[in-house]
């Protein structure tokens, strides 16, 4: 590299193989040269003040509403608007931007598909770029694909509304680097999905569309409005024509809600309840506060009052100011036992009650056989209406931040901390694999939800929680229980399947995570050195 590239141009790691080509075309490396020069130094900056943000939680103090911008939460304001082909939500699919799945989530019973670069994609190299290549193919309307068996997809006659999920500010796109360092992961996937698809999208009657996940600040979404405009302007597009709806799945964005509306309020079309993530990062931020360590995952459920208030405060922020308030996601799938399949109806029905009569507009599933009875549940409370926009839960009174910090009492029992550790591993095998997204124990595991299983243990183990059978939680007992489930998982699992996968791999990081003094901000950080 000479001195001037080092300056001013990218550095790709790699030879362009037929495959990138089509993705890397000259005018998207310009297009995604500009936006790293232009945006990544601010980004650095962005999550420098996480760390200073979270320095003041570590030391005692409560996350809360912000003296500075109360004007904002005060006067009367709403977002510029939204397009007609996202006015009708009720029913969104994530899932991966895997070739199959990307036909199956756009054929599926649901009103959005939601193209996940984020918490369910390991993005190894090759996957992103595919990834790429199958949106660009789904716009087009051309995508296709043949399995194994020979059994043929293709897009039916009218797909869902495409939304593009890119990564988050944490995670770097180490295979392109700017100034010797890798890039924003969430800048390439923007920048490429937004080249090549932003003119067929509009042309179609429908426009670019994405999901910004794991926002911390409104800052951070005021970058994104930056980046947003830049690109309309870039290609003479009227301001407004990109569209966003922001995951509030952290902390203290839930403290900023409609700060983060105003600051993206020309492209911002809704907000959504990434509760994986959420529960998360109350754990991650109150990590010192020994009064607010979680029981069980699987007690933590939407009806607790701390998850109830963040629902419900979503609801009544949107929909003041004319903005979507999308539920999330219930994390069980379908089996193929009629029995258990019966009872994983009736509880991801039970879960979608919740969010229609709390007034959400609409809710995310993970699997198309889920979507019927989402439907069926969303159709019975909206009736005629599109969304519930018109819901303003003047019935609560105000939501504090003691409620949204409300403790979670619970028990914390043997078996759920194992569950955990076999959880844990098994999704980090997945993932280090190039397989971000895995059904265990009948479950989605992402990496949201991973997070919460390996987090829990490192908070028990730092405040010494005792089990509900009395023992005490302690690094030697993770130890014992890490390779007590080992086995376990091994007998799961099969010889041949454990010994040619990275389950080793998987158990070291794992070990590694748990137990140092410092809490690593996301498992996908170290995950991501162990991927190609
Ligand atoms: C916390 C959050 O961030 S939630 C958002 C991120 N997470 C997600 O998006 C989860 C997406 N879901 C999935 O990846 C999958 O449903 C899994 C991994 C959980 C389970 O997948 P599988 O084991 O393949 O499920 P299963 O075998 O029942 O699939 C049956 C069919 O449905 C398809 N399918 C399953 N889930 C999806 C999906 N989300 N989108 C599209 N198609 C899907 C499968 O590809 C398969 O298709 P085929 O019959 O044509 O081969
Ligand atoms: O992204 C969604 C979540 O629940 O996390
Ligand atoms: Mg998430």
């Amino acid at each position: 590299m000479t001195q001037q590239e080092m300056t001013t141009e990218l550095h790709f790691t790699r030879d362009f193989s037929y495959q990138e080509q089509q993705v890397l075309t000259d005018g998207a490396i310009r297009f995604l040269t500009e936006l790293v020069q232009k945006f990544s130094p601010r980004r650095k900056e962005l999550l420098e003040n996480r760390l200073i943000n979270q320095k003041k939680i570590d030391d005692g103090a409560l996350p809360d509403f912000i003296m500075e911008t109360a004007s904002i939460r005060d006067s009367e304001w709403t977002i510029r608007g939204i397009p007609d082909d996202l006015l009708d939500r009720r029913v969104e699919i994530t899932g991966p931007v895997e070739r199959k799945m990307v036909i199956n989530a756009l054929n599926a019973n649901v009103k959005v598909f939601m193209a996940d670069f984020e918490d369910s994609l390991a993005p190894g190299w090759e996957k992103v770029i595919d990834g790429q290549l199958n949106l660009r193919d789904a716009v087009k309307g051309t995508i296709s694909f043949i399995n194994e068996q020979g059994k043929e997809y293709s897009l039916n006659p009218d797909p869902a509304v495409l939304i593009c999920r890119v990564r988050g500010l944490h995670l770097p796109e180490k295979h392109v680097l700017w100034q010797g360092e890798a890039i924003p992961g969430g800048l390439f996937d923007f920048a490429l999905y937004f080249y090549h698809n932003y003119r067929a999208l509009l042309d179609k009657g429908s426009g670019p569309y994405f999901y910004l996940p794991k926002t911390e600040s409104y800052h951070e979404t005021a970058w994104w409005s930056e980046v947003f405009s830049y690109a309309e302007d870039r290609f003479e597009l009227p301001r407004g024509t990109i569209k966003a709806t922001v995951l509030i799945e952290t902390l203290p964005a839930v403290f900023q809600m409609d700060e983060i509306l105003y600051s993206l309020r020309d492209h911002i079309v809704g907000l959504n309840c990434g509760r994986w993530d959420y529960i998360f990062s109350y754990i991650k931020t109150l990590k010192n506060h020994a009064d607010r360590v979680l029981p069980d995952r699987q007690s933590v459920t939407m009806d607790k009052p701390f998850l109830s208030a963040y629902s419900r405060l979503l609801i009544k922020t949107c929909h003041r100011r004319g903005a979507f308030a999308m539920g999330g996601m219930a994390a069980f799938i379908p089996s193929k036992d009629a029995e258990r399949n019966a009872w994983v109806l009736d509880k991801v029905r039970a879960d979608k009650e919740l969010e229609a009569s709390n007034g959400h507009d609409g809710t995310w599933v993970a699997h198309p056989g889920l979507a019927d009875v989402v439907m069926d549940v969303f159709n019975r409370t909206l009736g005629e209406r599109k969304n519930q926009l018109n819901i303003s839960r003047s019935q609560d009174s105000e939501i504090t931040a003691q409620q949204l910090l409300e403790p979670c009492p619970g028990e914390r029992t043997e078996e759920g901390m194992r569950a955990n550790i076999r959880v844990a591993v098994q999704y980090i095998e997945a993932w280090i694999s190039g397989n971000g997204c895995v059904p265990i124990y009948g479950l989605m595991e992402d990496a949201a939800t991973a997070e919460i299983s390996r987090t829990s243990i490192w908070q028990w183990i730092r405040h010494e929680k005792t089990l509900s059978n009395g023992k005490v939680i302690t690094r030697e007992l993770f130890h014992t229980m890490l390779d007590e489930e080992m086995q376990v998982i091994r007998q799961e699992v099969g010889e041949t399947r454990f010994t040619q996968g990275r389950f080793a791999d998987a158990a070291q990081l794992m070990e590694r995570i748990t137990t140092q003094e410092t809490l690593i901000d996301f498992l996908t950080l170290p995950g991501y050195a162990l991927l190609d």
